[in-house]
């Protein structure tokens, strides 16, 4: 329980931050899907830590090797197997607190539920789980592609700093020019510093990612409980650090009439197109072929080198200050794990929708 996503896309991650490795199996990617293995190194990339002066300074290639499930660079239907072994582990950094907690980490809640401490590091707490879930991700992307849809995600807030401007006015890929990963120049020079700024100050800021999918087809999604926008909604949720999570016109909707709200159709040659897209691309958990676009919040990250009150596992009150490499702010690297598990909701609800009518 808990390590599995999706229904028939499905991965499952194992693996810790400071053991050997990690890896993640892939079942019910169709066969015959061409798997572009320097397209998947890529995405572990943007996502690796290390990658700039606004990261964790710890050094991994996260280079991914495949196991099984692809021959002759197609994907032959059986459990795709990557791994990505761990170079890196400084796991003496985390001894003056093998048994305290760290304030608003997972320490306490994995030590109440499991009864036993793996304290090298977060272990299967730690963000560096999603590096498995990056190298799934990316097939998921190839699948989609097949499909002519596409998944891009940017920072759009950091602390205060907002973008004011709609996705439709940015250039979606722009937001790879930069280390914040931010597609507003001037934008991504003010958030870059503010994070070197909090960084330097021993502290850390949390941040908000825009995530919009392209040509989705209308049709995509289960009409109760698995709602498209509320699978998407525990995709992004089951990321470290997420507090929050929007589409459409999200929490803003609440201030407006029914009357400026709802999307107006309109026939567009042989598509039905609304005028307006306050509906995020989704109703009654179904896609309207509209573009499906989100946001997620991000919290400030819990380990600063700053002495916080805290307990130990005997209950006794303690200081701790965290110690060795941290990310500052995790958006800069969290896009690439929205966009992952996007993709990963997406390909699955496309997988589905094959089941859902009969196609004459
Ligand atoms: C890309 C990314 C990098 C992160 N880096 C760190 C980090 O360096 N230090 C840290 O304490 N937390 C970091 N986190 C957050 C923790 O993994 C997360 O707070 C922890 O698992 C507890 O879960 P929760 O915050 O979701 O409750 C990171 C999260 C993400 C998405
Ligand atoms: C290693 C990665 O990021 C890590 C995420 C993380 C956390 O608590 O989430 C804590 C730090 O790791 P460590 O366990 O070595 O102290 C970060 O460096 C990674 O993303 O690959």
């Amino acid at each position: 329980m808990g390590n599995t996503f999706g229904k028939i896309f499905k991965i499952t991650t194992f693996g810790e931050s400071h053991g050997l490795g990690l890896g993640v199996t892939i079942e019910g990617c169709p066969a015959g899907l061409a798997i572009d293995e320097g397209f998947i190194q890529s995405e572990m990339q943007r996502r690796k830590p290390g990658q700039s002066k606004i990261t964790t300074q710890r050094k991994e290639e996260d280079e991914i090797k495949i196991l099984s499930g692809v021959f002759e660079g197609k994907s032959t239907g059986t459990p795709i197997g990557m791994v990505i072994m761990n170079t890196d582990q400084k796991s003496k950094d985390y001894s003056h607190i093998s048994d305290k907690f760290r304030p608003s980490h997972a320490d306490f809640t994995y030590f109440e539920k499991y009864g036993i401490r793996d304290y090298r590091g977060g272990g299967r707490s730690s963000a560096r789980e999603t590096a498995a879930r990056v190298a799934g991700g990316a097939v998921a992307k190839m699948l989609l592609q097949h499909f002519g849809i596409t998944v891009h995600a940017y920072v759009s807030q950091v602390g205060e700093l907002k973008l004011d401007k709609p996705y439709q006015e940015m250039g979606l890929s722009q937001a790879e020019d930069n280390i914040v990963r931010c597609p507003d120049p001037a934008m991504a020079e003010q958030m870059i510093s503010y994070i070197d700024e909090v960084r330097k100050s021993r502290d850390t800021v949390g941040g908000v990612i825009t995530c919009v999918a392209k040509g989705v087809p209308a049709g995509l999604g289960e009409p109760v409980f698995d709602r498209l926008h509320a699978e998407l909604g525990k995709a992004m949720l089951s990321i470290n650090a997420v507090k929050g999570f929007e589409y459409g016109s999200g929490f803003k909707g609440v201030t407006m009439r029914g009357s400026q709200h709802n999307d107006a159709f309109y026939q567009d040659g042989d598509k039905v197109r609304t005028k307006t897209n306050y509906s995020g691309g989704i109703q009654g958990g179904i896609s309207n072929g509209e573009d499906i676009y989100f946001n997620v919040a991000f919290k400030p990250v819990a380990t600063i080198m700053q002495d916080q009150d805290s307990v130990n596992e005997a209950g006794e009150a303690v200081t701790v200050s965290g110690k060795g490499r941290h990310d500052p702010c995790v958006v800069p690297r969290a896009v690439p794990i929205v966009e992952a598990m996007a993709a990963l909701v997406l390909a699955d609800y496309l997988l589905i929708g094959r089941t859902n009518k009969l196609l004459i």
